[in-house]
């Protein structure tokens, strides 16, 4: 399994996205397009990512009746990514939906993986707002399990809980996590977090990381430092 840093491009636009990209004279990073990059710009951004030579990761986070979801996917396979997700909370009909509209006529498609709980969430708020009463952990599993279920690749989830994920789906079923931080860096909205070298000892299969390197004075040393605790675990 490849072992990647993946960077969150959430930028308002194409222009702030190529001042960024542009930073980046020697490596060709794996980035992440999501909600907001995506409405501003639509699939041209994706062409013109790709253009340059980058994997991409396509966050989108499809959540909706199975249909509406097969439809949606079997749009997004002409974009030609590598990654792109849904929600597991859409139940293992939606997840299947999803995979079958995302297979092109000849059988190949992008990796498919689905959120469990968002890292933004903490295990209080689920119970008190969500009114899930079961431990975090055991949801995150169980979407884990239902997803593998369904035939996708993997899910996402915080670093802290990719090593439940493998013991219970195998290790390789991937973990793409977010919630990742510099010991010395802010948390910012995100509740499940952790470094990047403790994910590396979890042993997850991509850490995606947007504000620490997005908004860091020096964002190619922020990246190379990611890659650094990452990578030389
Ligand atoms: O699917 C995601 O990528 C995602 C799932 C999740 O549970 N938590 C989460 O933070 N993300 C995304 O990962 C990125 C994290 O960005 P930072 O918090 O800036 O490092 C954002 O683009 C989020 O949309």
């Amino acid at each position: 399994m490849a072992k990647d840093v993946i960077i969150a491009c959430d930028f308002p636009g194409a222009k702030e996205t190529f001042r960024f990209l542009d930073l980046f004279t020697q490596e060709k990073p794996f980035l992440k397009i999501g909600m907001e990059l995506f409405y501003a710009e639509g699939p041209s951004i994706v062409k013109e990512i790709k253009r340059r030579g980058h994997r991409i990761f396509l966050d989108l986070k499809l959540h909706d009746i199975p249909n509406t979801v097969k439809k949606a996917m079997s749009v997004l396979a002409r974009l030609d990514v590598d990654m792109t997700n849904v929600h597991a909370a859409g139940t293992i009909e939606m997840m299947r939906a999803a995979l079958e509209g995302l297979t092109r006529p000849d059988g190949t498609r992008p990796l498919l993986i689905a959120v469990t709980q968002l890292t933004s969430t903490s295990e209080e708020r689920m119970q008190r707002e969500l009114l899930i009463q079961a431990p975090i952990n055991d949801t995150i599993v169980q979407y884990a399990r239902n997803t593998k279920e369904a035939g996708l690749d993997g899910v996402v989830c915080s670093p802290l809980e990719a090593g439940m994920v493998k013991e219970a789906c195998g290790t390789d079923f991937v973990t793409v996590t977010p919630g990742v931080r510099f010991a010395d860096g802010a948390k910012g909205d995100q509740v499940r977090v952790t470094t990047p070298a403790r994910a590396a000892e979890i042993g997850t299969d991509y850490i995606v990381v947007g504000r620490p390197i997005t908004e860091a004075a020096d964002p190619v040393g922020a990246y190379r430092r990611c890659v650094k605790e990452f990578m030389m675990q």
